[in-house]
């Protein structure tokens, strides 16, 4: 384990941040902490990095006790926060160096570092100019520059798509996957639940402070339902053959509906079903499946939506 959390409390005062979280986090994994706002996710993360004092629960990073190796945990994990932190004056090589220089690289493993941070990111023919020439998502990639330049084993990255195009978004989605292939194990926040289900191989879903699920993405959509509802649109559907896909192994139920037939399988058997509407002579014009997303398991674990805002 990479990362093991028991029985963690954080209160601001009066108001329980984090209410007896537990959490165990794998080598190698990309592991979203998806949840709406003020759930708890930038203070879970500041624990684990030592930035915020914990009321109550042990937290082990690397095989080690924070509490007890602190400095040398924090050499390994990278942070690209959630508010943009670079020096406006500086230029983006000066920015990475500094975060590699307070990170205790000097002289060859410094300059590497930062050649490999700039290219990494894309930044490399930016090299020279200052942020403050730069659009939104250039600064995100810069921060991401300075949080992996000094090569961490870990990197936690809190709402790094927040306010920018979609083009940087893509490239910085598609960076966590390539960092990730070079055995950086990632935490990545987000209340942006199709991100995370496009890019996280472990999802823990936080709600006030605690963690409601956890699992792959499948596992979480199966947490919520059993069954699979395909949607079949077919000239002119009648009911024979209703009658033949009810009869099916599997099937649990199906119904028509205009020119669309709705199938509930609880075992997922396409091509059984497809099959029998080519052998009753149907013409089939349209097939949709319709699996739970993220946002029905939020919603149906909390009653709420997982988005207050947008985009
Ligand atoms: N320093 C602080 N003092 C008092 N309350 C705080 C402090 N930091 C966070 N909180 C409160 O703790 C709760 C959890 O905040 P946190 O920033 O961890 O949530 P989050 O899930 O990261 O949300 P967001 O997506 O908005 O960043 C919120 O209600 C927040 O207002």
């Amino acid at each position: 384990m990479i990362i093991e959390v028991k029985d963690l409390v954080k209160r601001y005062k009066d108001f329980l941040a984090i209410d007896h979280l537990s959490l165990t986090i794998k080598e190698g994994e990309i592991f979203g902490l998806l949840g709406p706002n003020g759930a708890g996710k930038t203070t879970l993360t500041n624990t684990i990095l030592g930035l915020t004092a914990i009321d109550q629960g042990t937290i082990t990073v690397f095989g080690k006790e924070l509490r007890k190796h602190e400095r040398e945990i924090k050499e390994d994990i990278g942070l690209v926060p959630q508010d943009i932190a670079v020096y406006d004056e500086l230029t983006a090589y000066e920015n990475i160096r500094l975060f590699g220089k307070l990170f205790g690289l000097r002289g060859e493993a410094l300059k590497n570092g930062i050649d490999d941070a700039l290219e990494f990111t894309g930044l490399t023919h930016l090299k020279n100019k200052k942020p403050s020439q730069f659009s939104g998502g250039m600064k995100r990639r810069l921060n991401i520059a300075c949080a992996i330049v000094h090569k961490p084993k870990l990197i936690i990255m809190d709402e790094p798509t927040v306010g920018i195009d979609p083009q940087s978004r893509n490239y910085i989605l598609e960076s966590v996957k390539k960092l990730n292939q070079l055995d950086c194990t990632v935490i990545y926040i987000s209340h942006y639940m199709e991100e995370v289900a496009a890019i996280c191989s472990q999802i823990a879903i936080v709600d006030k402070g605690r963690i409601i699920a956890k699992g792959t993405k499948e596992e979480l959509s199966r947490l919520i339902v059993d069954d699979q509802v395909i949607s079949v649109d077919v000239e002119a559907p009648d009911y024979t053959i209703i009658e033949r896909l009810k009869n099916l192994h599997g099937v649990k139920d199906a119904s028509i509906d205009g020119q669309t037939v709705r199938i509930v399988l609880n075992e997922l058997k396409l091509n059984t079903v497809l099959s029998t509407f080519l052998e009753e002579g149907s013409t089939i014009t349209k097939v949709a499946t319709n699996t739970p997303t993220l946002e029905d398991v939020f919603l149906t674990l909390t009653g709420r939506a997982l988005r207050e805002g947008s985009r």
